[in-house]
């Protein structure tokens, strides 16, 4: 039987462009031969927004709908006022596509830089709500650029939207080794969303007596982030203390050059869309300085979201093998290439 994957592709800004090429051409080489790969570019982003004023359009979003996955690189660049490509594309592909599950995924690769003594066995998983928190644009200004300006972004959280992505994380962890779920939030001063996560994540709980819980602080979990990393196996957390998280989780695990990402719909009505945790990096875009492990890894996730598990482990393994032989002096392309010949050899 043939198969076949239909594949969206919004490379982006600055070095999204660059990365999503080696991301495709581990993709192709990672596919097995009966498997018909079909990509669509769409021509999304900065230049985009300069010709047209568009960010995405109401067309755009239906033809995306009509895909298996979307694979993308970055969005975002100096030229375009802060938040039109962020909120006008990325979040409007996020919310409308249902992608309450942002999966970013922590391991200590070999050979990595990092900056925590002896080397921890990291291997964790955040589990980041991704259609509500503070991210909703609820908000908004008075009297704007006086000096008497207010103004508010005001999180929202649903017992719908926590319940689901808590039940998520609660079956993530449930079918890993370690079955260990953190809920990190602020629930001594954001009184209110807070106790509503907690409230959740002890009723689901019961259901899930083999998984043992855990409750940090997100100020305190910076903390264990850094000194205890081991004690993480899944995180479950709103979508602004997702977002920082996942950063620093990339720093001590060999850097933001490695992170991945998956926006999933479990329920699979609309397609999950996965891309590199970074941005668009406009200091290093041209340069060929850019890592595209990250989206390569990300590669692997849409691959094992679409049922493709043992291509996906070979491209995690190529990555695994190449970080130990790397020269840092590769370029994208270098690591790109290389990434493809291992995945194919
Ligand atoms: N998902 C996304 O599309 C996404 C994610 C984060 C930021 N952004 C946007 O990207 C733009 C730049 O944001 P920023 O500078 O805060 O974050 P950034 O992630 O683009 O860059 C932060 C630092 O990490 C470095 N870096 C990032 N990716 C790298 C890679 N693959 N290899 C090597 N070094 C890498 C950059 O050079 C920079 O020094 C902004 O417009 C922001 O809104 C988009
Ligand atoms: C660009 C921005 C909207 C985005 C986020 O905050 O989710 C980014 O930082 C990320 O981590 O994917
Ligand atoms: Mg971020």
């Amino acid at each position: 039987m043939s198969r076949s994957i239909r594949l969206a592709v919004i490379p982006g800004d600055g070095i999204g462009q660059e990365v999503v090429a080696q991301g495709l051409k581990v993709l192709g080489a990672a596919l097995p031969q009966d498997v018909k790969l079909e990509t669509k570019s769409y021509d999304l982003g900065a230049r985009r927004w300069h010709a047209t004023g568009e960010t995405l359009t109401d067309a755009e979003l239906e033809s995306l709908k009509d895909h298996d996955a979307i694979l993308l690189g970055a969005i975002g660049d100096p030229s375009v006022p802060s938040g039109v490509l962020e909120r006008g594309l990325l979040l409007k592909l996020r919310f409308a596509f249902d992608h309450y599950v942002n999966l970013r995924p922590s391991k200590l690769f070999p050979n990595t830089t990092t900056p925590l003594a002896g080397r921890p066995d990291i291997d964790f998983v955040v589990v980041r709500e991704g259609t509500e928190g503070p991210y909703v644009g609820n908000g908004g200004s008075l009297r704007t650029g006086t000096p008497a300006e207010v103004a508010t972004e005001v999180s929202l959280n649903t017992a719908y939207g926590v319940e689901r992505v808590v039940r998520d994380a609660y079956e993530r962890a449930n079918s890993r080794p370690r079955k260990k779920l953190t809920l990190v939030h602020k629930n001594n001063v954001l009184v209110h969303a807070g106790h509503l996560w907690k409230n959740i994540f002890d009723k689901v709980g019961a259901e899930y007596p083999d998984v043992t819980t855990d409750y940090l602080h997100v100020d305190a979990a910076t903390i264990f982030f850094v000194t205890q990393p081991e004690r993480f196996d899944v995180i479950v957390t709103d979508n602004l203390f997702g977002d920082i998280l996942t950063d620093l989780a990339a720093a001590v695990t060999g850097g933001i050059g490695l992170a991945a990402s998956g926006n999933i719909n479990p329920s699979g009505a609309f397609p999950s869309m996965f891309e590199p945790v970074h941005g668009s990096a406009p200091d290093i875009a041209g340069t060929g300085k850019a890592d595209p492990t990250a989206t390569i890894l990300s590669v692997a996730l849409l691959l094992q979201h679409l049922g493709y598990a043992d291509e996906a482990a070979r491209i995690e393994a190529a990555v695994a093998e190449d970080l130990t032989e790397r020269d840092a002096a590769r370029t994208t392309d270098e690591i790109g290439d290389a990434l493809a010949a291992r995945v194919s050899g």
